[in-house]
């Protein structure tokens, strides 16, 4: 059974929604702790959403620099699989695992809502299980979603097909639609909806968030 890692910075939200998650698609979730400088032998990471550190100076920017984010940014660069969800996004960016950054988006306004998206790439390990072209809905909610790059950084993403995924009805002002992106391998996956939240019938719309947890673990069983 594979090992997911959670882990919780001071001012995570969902990391206990992201371990309820990583369980129900069957797969041992591993709780981890920010100050900590071990991954627990565990075989993937998630850096789940909320707002880590109060979201001083800037979203992500004080987690960066917490002791296992030297763990999981040395382990992302041996193919770990790691998603950041949201917070978890821009903690990825800030530490530059993945490329651009987040600013406020673009009406002032915390968005809350279901949000549809359309599947760009399935060539990461968090994606596999989807198709191309697929709509999925999932949670959205967040102050500071709006994916900014630079012209040659979007012209690469898009010539790389590292954007995953884009939502239909830009809720934030996100450069060319971008929802969520992966690094060049595909191992490192970021993206500011929320898959943990869409697991189960009760508490969602639907449970297209769990095929994130399955995809993992499918790449998982092939690479062991
Ligand atoms: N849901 C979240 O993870 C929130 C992310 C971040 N703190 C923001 O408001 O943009």
């Amino acid at each position: 059974m594979s090992r997911i890692g959670v882990v919780t910075f001071p001012g995570s939200l969902d990391d206990h929604d992201a371990l309820r998650a990583v369980r129900l698609s069957g797969a041992e979730p591993v709780s981890l702790w920010h100050a900590s400088d071990s991954l627990d032998g565990v075989d993937a990471v998630i850096l789940p959403g909320g707002f880590s550190y109060g979201d001083y100076l800037r979203c992500g920017a004080i987690a960066r620099f917490a002791p296992i984010m030297d763990e999981v940014v040395s382990a992302a660069n041996s193919g770990m699989p790691v998603l950041g969800i949201c917070n978890g996004f821009q903690v990825l960016c800030e530490s530059h695992l993945l490329p651009g950054a987040m600013i406020r988006n673009e009406r002032r306004k915390f968005v809350c809502r279901q949000q549809k998206l359309r599947v760009e790439s399935t060539d990461t390990v968090w994606t596999c299980d989807f198709t191309v072209g697929q709509q999925i809905t999932i949670v959205l909610k967040n102050g500071e979603g709006n994916y900014q790059a630079d012209p040659a950084t979007l012209r690469k993403l898009e010539d790389n097909n590292q954007v995953v995924f884009r939502y239909i009805d830009n809720p934030n002002g996100s450069r060319n639609d971008i929802a969520g992106i992966t690094n060049e391998r595909g191992n490192v996956v970021g993206l500011m909806p929320h898959p943990e939240h869409s697991v189960e019938a009760l508490t969602s719309q639907t449970r297209d968030g769990l095929t994130f947890f399955t995809s993992v673990q499918h790449f998982l069983a092939l690479t062991a």
